[in-house]
């Protein structure tokens, strides 16, 4: 806070572009960027964000970025980074892309008082400035962006409340600029929603256009789009989204639209629908393909003169209606797709509400009109595409070339039962603020000067027992017979709770890239498993179960077992194994699911209570353990002939790779006996030929056959797994054979802590250590950087350094077990550059992902197999059993 008052007569806000305070603005003297030299502006807010709405009939769509807190510290093992390998030029823009998290946000319009009131206690309207004495002098010439027709009716009410004028985008492009970019940039935006199942497609790219928009709204829009910015709205239908929830208030006396909806669950439309059979006296009308239960008449059965409407149920009167809409609707965006010759029809607006059974019923409909010639495709973000769009419209933010591999979508794992972390009013007054609040970090501080703080895990803990079964509202159940066949809804998706839109915040990290040695990036996919199938589910599902209560004890433990970290502990168990029971009932609940992407949640899930690194002093205690034999070891390698040093080092990275806390099995083992003890009796298991055994072709690649001796690897990535003997046994003596032999290694760790994995902030360390007892480690990691000594004399000895074969350590970009290949740090992308050689090590990295990947150069995949059901279907092999699998380059 402090003296922000200060800097209010140096700031401009008079354009709808991002607001920069570019007063006392330099050029940072910074050797690396010279070309591109980093502007600083010491005055500007961190907090730089910026917001748009949607102001619709009836409900606000809000759409807010706030920036990432800088994380890449500027230390010596990314210094040497980037004067090795520079950094790639297609990471430089012209306009930097800053780097932050969308968020979206939904409030009805009738009560837009509460809107304001978050704009105002975020501080949204002035860029997020968190200064108090700044906001009712501040900002008078700002602008937000807004579409809708709020954005005209409202106009006053933002001058005269926020002191903010609202720039007025057109609607109809706002929504087809916002379905655009979801359709390009997030992967698995759209799907198709048949009986129930829910199938996530990829658009390509390239093949996006023409296609139909189907805005439901209060009312309906009907969009063709053909192209960026090209586009007619060729039709529409008053019967929309407005009829169904005013209509159905009405008839039913519902207080909300869930209310509504939900009442659809339990209604069975026979009772007030005219059907077919009901005309043919219980026979279908089969010469024009019409079942006897099919619609004939929506209500038809109300003309009775013998019932009033109180002779009506209320949930008949809701499934009624709820398929009159929907059928309506999607008859009406058949023919309009017709007249265009379109086959993909894209529905959005918050009509759809996520609801299993509205999607089910519009895909019928469409499916039945037009005889299975169009599909209905629905969009994860459907209510928000016209927000978005007014987003977009703001000039050179950089966001609108975003691409696929620089948004991370997460979900916090807290904060959907809580509403994320609160400072300010007493809680009672902010459930049923927070209850609009989805996804993000909510700040009400403005409503006291001093504000209560309150943390949304403490709010989460008190919440007791509400969170332990966030399962959805109504068991799965078929909704009412008749119409057009029934469609099955199965796990009705109806929840009342934040996440029930199904979206999470997107982290905008602009220097994410794909891995430019992959194949084929777009047939890459980084499941091996696929636990689509409900049984695999339920069996990952519950390992992780199982495995909970070992790691919040390390968690707990982590922290020095304090009162504080014990509530933590207990608290992350519990919204854990809460999100786990949703994804039982509703795998799809946070998009398309894959077993990296739940290992990674769980990782997620520790740092949102705040555990930092749940496995620190396990992973300390294992590094100088396997630290103190490792100059043995080192002799005895040395004093072996190539061939038996090849093979020996290959099976000591299969062997120390058994120190995984992350592997039930394994746990248990090491209550058995000490890390040496193990690590032995893992040595001595390494019998050869191992499950999969391709060691003799990698042994002549290296090592040729007879006379002819190969050129050694230029480059070598070594992606590392585990902390301990894993990476001090195992992978760091493979690396120092392959400096030894001429070629550059580069170690890729994680960029965040994920089990017992070392990560890359830990590794020069490590390094630093080894190369103590070994001339070949200490000259290479000189050369790369990696010491302090050499770095202290970079002057005199940088041209001897960079002669010697480097060794260097990258980060991954990634905080999790195993490893999206589409989506690597830039450092790790032009480290690949130069490699000719990938070594892949673990289960997570090289077996739960990756196994099938192929790369454009040679690769080698190196994992012990600890579970037995995967070592079964992978291997067809048993626990502890070995993989060593070599891909010569094309
Ligand atoms: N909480 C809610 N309150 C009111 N309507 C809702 C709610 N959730 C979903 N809806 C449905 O969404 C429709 C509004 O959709 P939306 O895309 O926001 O359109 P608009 O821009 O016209 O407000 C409503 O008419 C109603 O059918
Ligand atoms: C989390 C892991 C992928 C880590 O394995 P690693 O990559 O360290 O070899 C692995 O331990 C795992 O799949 N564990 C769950 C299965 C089990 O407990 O049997
Ligand atoms: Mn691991």
């Amino acid at each position: 806070m402090g003296d922000r008052g200060s800097n209010i007569n140096s700031i401009h806000r008079s354009s709808s572009r991002p607001q920069l305070d570019l007063s006392k603005a330099e050029i940072e003297a910074n050797i690396d960027e010279d070309k591109y030299p980093t502007i600083l502006l010491p005055n500007q807010s961190d907090h730089l964000s910026h917001l748009a709405l949607d102001l619709g009939g009836s409900l606000i769509k809000l759409v807010y970025f706030s920036r990432h807190e800088d994380q890449s510290g500027n230390d010596r093992r990314m210094r040497s980074v980037k004067d090795r390998m520079g950094l790639p030029n297609r990471n430089r823009r012209t306009y930097r892309v800053l780097g932050g998290r969308l968020h979206f946000l939904m409030f009805e319009t009738s009560k837009i008082n509460e809107c304001l009131d978050f704009i105002h206690s975020k501080k949204l309207h002035c860029g997020g400035w968190e200064s108090h004495d700044y906001d009712d002098v501040a900002d008078r010439n700002a602008i937000i962006k807004a579409t809708g027709g709020g954005a005209y009716k409202f106009a006053d009410l933002f001058k005269e409340r926020l002191g903010v004028s609202l720039d007025k985008e057109d609607e109809m492009a706002c929504m087809v600029a916002g379905a655009n970019f979801l359709l390009k940039a997030i992967r698995h935006e759209a799907f198709t929603h048949m009986e129930g199942q829910k199938e996530f497609l990829q658009i390509d790219h390239n093949d996006l256009y023409p296609y139909l928009l189907v805005n439901i709204g209060s009312g309906v829009s009907i969009i063709k789009v053909d192209g960026d910015g090209k586009f007619e709205r060729v039709s529409g239908t008053n019967v929309g989204g407005g009829t169904y929830w005013g209509l159905g208030r009405l008839l039913t006396k519902c207080q909300s639209f869930d209310e509504l909806l939900e009442l659809s669950q339990k209604g069975d439309n026979r009772n007030i629908d005219m059907l077919v059979g009901d005309i043919y006296g219980g026979m279908d009308y089969s010469k024009i393909g019409l079942s006897a239960s099919t619609i004939a008449s929506s209500f038809g059965k109300a003309t009775s003169e013998k019932k009033e409407l109180e002779d009506y149920r209320p949930e008949d009167i809701s499934l009624s209606l709820l398929r009159m809409i929907s059928y309506n609707i999607g008859q009406i965006s058949h023919l309009n797709a017709m007249r265009f010759g379109l086959k993909r029809i894209f529905f959005g607006g918050f009509f759809i509400r996520g609801h299993a059974y509205t999607m089910d019923a519009i895909s019928f409909a469409v499916h039945f009109w037009s005889k299975g010639a169009a599909q209905a495709m629905f969009l994860r973000h459907e209510g928000f595409l016209g927000a978005l769009g007014a987003f977009m419209s703001y000039e050179k933010h950089g966001l609108d070339d975003l691409m696929v591999h620089q948004l991370v979508e997460r979900f916090p794992m807290g904060a959907p039962y809580t509403g994320g972390k609160i400072h300010g009013p007493p809680l009672k007054d902010l459930d049923e603020k927070a209850r609009y609040c989805m996804f993000s970090f909510i700040t009400f501080e403005s409503v006291f000067n001093v504000p209560v703080q309150i943390s949304w895990m403490e709010k989460f803990l008190q919440m007791g027992t509400e969170i332990t079964a966030p399962v959805p509202m109504a068991l799965p159940r078929t909704t009412g017979l008749g119409g057009f066949e029934v469609p099955l809804s199965k796990g009705s998706t109806l929840r009342s709770d934040a996440s029930a839109l199904n979206v999470g915040v997107l982290h905008l990290v602009p220097t994410l890239e794909v891995f430019p040695l992959l194949a084929d990036p777009k047939m890459y996919e980084p499941n091996t498993i696929d636990i689509s199938d409900h049984s695999e589910l339920e069996y990952w599902l519950t390992i992780l179960a199982e495995h909970l209560p070992d790691l919040v004890d390390k968690a707990v433990a982590s922290e020095g077992g304090t009162d504080d970290a014990k509530r933590r502990g207990d608290a992350f168990a519990r919204a854990f194994s809460a999100h786990l029971a949703r994804l039982m009932e509703e795998p799809a609940a946070y998009g398309k699911l894959g077993l990296a992407k739940l290992l990674e949640m769980r990782e997620e899930c520790l740092r949102e209570f705040h555990f930092v690194d749940a496995y620190i002093s396990i992973k300390q205690r294992e590094n100088e353990a396997s630290l103190a034999v490792l100059p043995d070891l080192l002799m005895e390698l040395d004093s072996l002939d190539e061939e038996t040093r090849l093979l020996t080092l290959i099976e000591g990275v299969l062997a120390a790779n058994i120190f995984d806390w992350g592997s039930r099995a394994c746990v248990d083992l090491y209550h058995k006996g000490t890390i040496i003890e193990i690590y032995r009796m893992s040595r001595n298991k390494m019998q050869r030929p191992w499950q999969v055994d391709d060691f003799d072709a990698f042994k002549e690649r290296m090592l040729g056959s007879g006379d002819k001796k190969p050129t050694p690897h230029r480059r070598a990535l070594l992606f590392v797994d585990n902390s301990g003997a894993d990476i001090v046994l195992g992978m760091l003596p493979l690396a120092r054979e392959l400096l030894r032999r001429g070629t550059e290694v580069v170690l890729v760790a994680n960029s965040l802590p994920a089990l017992n994995d070392v990560t890359a902030k830990e590794l020069p360390d490590i390094v630093a250590e080894a190369a103590k007892h070994c001339d070949i480690l200490r000259r290479a990691a000189e050369s790369g950087g990696l010491l302090v000594d050499a770095m202290t004399n970079t002057l005199d000895s940088s041209k001897e350094n960079l002669s010697t074969i480097p060794l260097m350590v990258v980060e991954n970009g990634c905080g999790s077990p195993c490893i999206d290949l589409r989506q690597v740090s830039s450092e790790l992308a032009a480290a690949a550059n130069d490699a000719d050689l990938i070594i892949l090590e673990g289960m997570g990295r090289a077996l739960h992902t990756n196994l099938n990947a192929r790369f454009k150069c040679d690769t080698l995949k190196l994992a012990m197999v600890k579970n037995q059901r995967l070592a079964e279907i992978l291997v067809k092999g048993n626990i502890y059993d070995c993989v060593c699998k070599y891909e010569p380059a094309n």
